[in-house]
């Protein structure tokens, strides 16, 4: 079960509705009606939201989340407010909230919400979008995550066009889907086209359609994917691969909100909301000519960036177990995942992102002897695979260590001399230096409660045990009982 949801509202009657209303999801409310108890609650223990109401006996809960912020900068922040204005609007989301709702709310709306700022939602699968049943499973609640659903929530309301960004692999057309599910076009279609699998001289007819005799085989007029998307999505993926001829016509629909079928002599209107990706870099492109800085503009309306698996370790473990469950519903062997083999994954680099990682977690759901998976059972799949493994994180006082009164610099200009650690497995070796000393100072100081030392920090508390278990640094040698 995750932590409490920290709920702060003076109005008894608002804070039993939304209280009852969590409670009945199975989520855990603590309730308080002032900022100073707010503020103490937060010091005192561990929370996965904090719920606010503005207008408070002693403040405003808005200008007070920036201290809330800087020092709890995982928490997820839901503002309510019966000050519905769009200062107050604007003045929540600048505060960097995840979610701003005025009073009145739709109690649903407000569930879904805290289910998706917690990341509930999305760490089950979750069928509950959607009549055809398909599931929206975007797991993962590492901050850069919870930054994406953020600006998933800010889209879903509006149809503006959005842009995403990220590494092949990194989830761009789910996070496509999941806005089209959770928005407000989920009866249309979903139409997905990957520009960059389509021969150049097609594509054209085949986004905007064609007329009968429009071109030698044309025999019928043909329905592009635009109209095919009506009152709907449609997925733009690829969008960096796009010939430029193509280009321009798309700029023109953009524009206008029409189309010309190939070939056509009147423009037609369409109803879809666009959403466009890609993996490139589209701003050199622009500079060299190769994509129309105008449609840039166009498409780029709300940016939706998403981080390289490797800059959220902390998923790997969830997203692992998630495709070892959905490996199961689709007929291979049901298998668990130890602590030790979850840590394995999270040690490899993904350089395929997602992608790769579900391959992999499928490849292992088959080839795995025993139903409960072990790091050996993982190291041996990742052999057979010839994945180089990253080796274990150095132990204290190896020699691989910076040494006392040695910078990180200088630690740096030997491993590179020595070509030690290899190319790939610096970042883990430095990030290793680096933390070793500064956990266990902040564990000496807190005489090993863990719980402190992350707020101190200013990280989460299962990042630090996670990263304790990897450098093997016991945190019970720093309390008073260990040392005795
Ligand atoms: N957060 C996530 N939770 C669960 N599954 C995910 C997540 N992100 C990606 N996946 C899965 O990983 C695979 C790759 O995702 P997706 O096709 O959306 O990536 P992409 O960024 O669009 O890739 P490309 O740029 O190559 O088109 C899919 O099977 C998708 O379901």
């Amino acid at each position: 079960m995750s932590a409490p949801i920290l709920l702060v509202e003076d109005d008894i009657s608002i804070a039993i509705v939304i209280t009852t209303a969590l409670e009945d999801e199975g989520l855990d409310v603590v309730r308080c009606d002032t900022i100073e108890a707010r503020d103490r609650f937060l010091a005192k223990d561990g929370f996965s939201l904090l719920l606010t109401d503005v207008k408070l006996k002693d403040g405003d809960g808005i200008e007070t989340i920036g201290t809330v912020r800087d020092n709890y900068p995982e928490l997820p922040i839901i503002i309510l407010s019966a000050q519905n204005t769009l200062d107050t609007a604007v003045r929540a989301t600048d505060s960097g909230a995840f979610e701003y709702f005025p009073k009145p709310f739709d109690l649903d709306e407000l569930i879904r919400a805290v289910k998706q700022a917690i990341g509930t939602s999305a760490s089950r699968p979750v069928p509950e979008q959607g009549d055809d049943g398909m599931a929206l499973p975007l797991v993962g609640r590492s901050p850069p995550m919870q930054a994406v659903y953020r600006m998933i929530t800010r889209v879903l309301r509006n149809d503006l066009t959005v842009l995403v960004l990220g590494e092949s692999g990194t989830g761009k057309e789910l996070v496509a889907e999941a806005i089209h599910q959770l928005g407000g076009r989920t009866s249309g279609p979903f139409v997905a086209v990957n520009t960059a699998a389509i021969p150049a001289d097609l594509i054209e007819s085949e986004l905007f359609g064609h007329e009968k005799g429009a071109f030698t085989g044309a025999v019928n007029r043909h329905i592009g994917k635009f109209e095919q998307a009506h009152g709907g999505t449609l997925f733009l993926d690829e969008i960096g691969d796009m010939p430029m001829q193509a280009q321009t016509r798309l700029l023109r629909a953009l524009q206008s909100g029409m189309i010309l079928r190939v070939g056509g002599r009147e423009e037609v209107p369409f109803d879809a909301r666009i959403i466009a990706a890609t993996n490139k870099d589209l701003l050199p492109m622009i500079e060299a000519g190769t994509f129309r800085e105008d449609l840039y503009y166009r498409l780029n309306v709300v940016p939706i960036q998403l981080p390289p698996l490797r800059e959220r370790g902390d998923d790997i473990a969830a997203l692992a177990r998630h495709f070892l469950a959905q490996a199961a519903r689709d007929g291979l062997p049901g298998r668990a995942l130890t602590e030790d083999a979850a840590q394995m994954l999270c040690r490899q680099p993904w350089r395929g992102n997602v992608r790769e990682l579900k391959n992999f977690i499928f490849r292992l759901a088959l080839l795995a002897r025993e139903d409960v998976i072990d790091a050996k059972a993982v190291r041996a799949v990742l052999e057979t695979d010839g994945y180089s493994q990253m080796p274990a994180i150095a132990p204290p006082g190896s020699g691989d260590t910076p040494e006392r009164g040695d910078d990180l610099s200088g630690a740096l200009g030997r491993w590179l001399a020595a070509n030690s650690p290899e190319p790939g497995e610096i970042y883990a070796r430095a990030m290793a230096a680096f933390e070793r000393p500064l956990f266990t100072h902040m564990l000496d100081t807190t005489s090993g409660n863990q719980l402190r030392a992350a707020q101190m920090l200013g990280i989460n508390r299962n990042t630090l045990r996670k990263r304790l278990v990897e450098l093997d640094i016991d945190p019970e040698e720093f309390s008073p009982r260990g040392t005795g």
